[in-house]
């Protein structure tokens, strides 16, 4: 029986994955977490933890690094959401333009003036005279999942677009219409755009992305969107860009109570994801991912641990967290072969630091030279966990 620690709202669609093999936050200690954007920094991790699922694509609520070191795998759930996000984003494009924002604002203000208001809204509609995005130009920053769905989606409602991001996947690549531009230098878009919207997530490279540097080779008027993370942009340089008019309207889904009171920008309350869909989709990929490490140990979509599939065929299968270091594989199966032990299938994958090595042996070994085997491949300098799988 398997224990999941579930934080925030998460889908009973996802929850429904589980089988009575497992409990929901059940008594005793984890066998692993899921989660959306609860922060995790500040919060005992029990080292039964095998495994972390952020039903989302952001893991800036994970301490990531540390749980790397403890051998923790943590996945996240990549594209899950993004047409949530990608509808949003475009929403917020035309509806900035239009400033729809303010006169939705404006015209409920004029609530109580019984027949005045049909002539109340004609007299006074013209401050709210808006632009079209037609023609105008997007600056795309990042096309992972959710960039590159706002930016086909733009070009297709008729605008320039032109997108940066020096790291572009394949599958990403693959899938940018032929219509968007791409621009070598993040400078380039700065200075071309009407409209700048930001898709990475948010790294020790990326907060602070948007600053006053960037903020004075801006076009006047440009409208920049922030629907990844409040940090990624510089507060003191965003509320003097506002207060000097550089930049006509700050959207953002990460308010925070600085935000709320600066002229010209536009906050949401964390929306992105919040559809019945985009929350479904996430909580099943999420609670898929964890079923899957802990019953075949194979891991699909991990921020900070090698992709590692081998169809699971009911042998026992020895899993094995280590350092990417020279003859760990070779240490391993000597040990094996030392109690005779054959290998019936067997996949080793690295990530930076780290390596994954996954044994199917054949079954009928006694408990005890299991156990045995476990501890000694656990006593190998540089194993963090091993993990056997029946
Ligand atoms: N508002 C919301 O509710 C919501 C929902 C989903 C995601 N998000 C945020 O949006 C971010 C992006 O989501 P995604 O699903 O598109 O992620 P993704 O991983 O598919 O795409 C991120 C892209 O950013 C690129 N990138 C990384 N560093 C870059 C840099 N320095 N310059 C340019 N590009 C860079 C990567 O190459 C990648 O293509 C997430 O990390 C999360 O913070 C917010
Ligand atoms: O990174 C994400 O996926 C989003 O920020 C969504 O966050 P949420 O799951 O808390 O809505």
């Amino acid at each position: 029986m398997y224990n999941i620690k579930t934080y925030n709202a998460i889908a009973q669609k996802g929850l429904d994955v589980f089988n009575d093999n497992y409990k929901i936050n059940g008594s005793g200690d984890p066998d692993a977490i899921l989660l959306r954007s609860y922060n995790l920094h500040e919060e005992f991790i029990p080292p039964t933890v095998k495994a972390i699922a952020r039903a989302g694509a952001g893991v800036n609520n994970i301490p990531v690094e540390r749980l790397t070191e403890e051998g923790v795998v943590v996945f996240n759930t990549p594209g899950a959401n993004a047409n949530a996000v990608k509808e949003l984003v475009i929403m917020s494009l035309i509806a900035s333009s239009r400033n729809l924002f303010q006169a939705l604002h404006w015209a409920k203000s004029l609530a109580g003036n019984g027949e005045k208001v049909p002539g109340l809204v004609e007299s006074g509609k013209k401050q709210f005279v808006g632009t079209e995005i037609a023609e105008k130009k997007l600056g795309v920053i990042g096309t992972g999942s959710i960039g590159v769905l706002v930016a086909n989606d733009a070009a297709a409602l008729g605008m320039e677009v032109m997108a940066y991001d020096p790291y572009i996947s394949v599958n990403a690549a693959w899938q940018l219409s032929r219509r968007v531009e791409r621009a070598m230098t993040m400078e380039e878009i700065f200075r071309e755009c009407d409209y700048i919207t930001i898709h990475v997530p948010l790294t020790d490279e990326t907060k602070g992305i948007l600053n006053k540097d960037s903020f004075a080779l801006m076009k006047e008027n440009v409208h920049i969107l922030n629907f990844s993370r409040g940090e990624l942009v510089n507060e003191d340089d965003l509320e003097v860009a506002l207060k000097e008019k550089r930049i006509k309207t700050y959207i953002t889904d990460f308010p925070t109570d600085r935000i709320l009171q600066m002229e010209g920008a536009i906050a949401l309350p964390h929306l992105g994801a919040s559809t019945v869909e985009a929350e479904e989709n996430c909580a099943v990929m999420a609670a898929k991912e964890i079923r899957e490490f802990l019953e075949t140990g194979n891991i699909r979509n991990s921020v900070n641990f090698p992709n590692t599939i081998m169809p699971y065929i009911g042998k026992k299968r020895l899993t094995v967290i280590h350092k990417n270091i020279p003859n760990m594989v070779g240490q391993m199966t000597g040990l094996l072969a030392n109690h005779q032990i054959n290998i019936a299938n067997m996949t080793n994958r690295s990530k930076g630091a780290w390596a994954y090595t996954m044994i199917d042996v054949d079954n009928g070994i006694p408990e005890d030279v299991v156990r045995t085997i476990e501890e000694n491949i656990l006593n190998i300098a540089g194993v963090k966990r091993v993990r056997i799988i029946d």
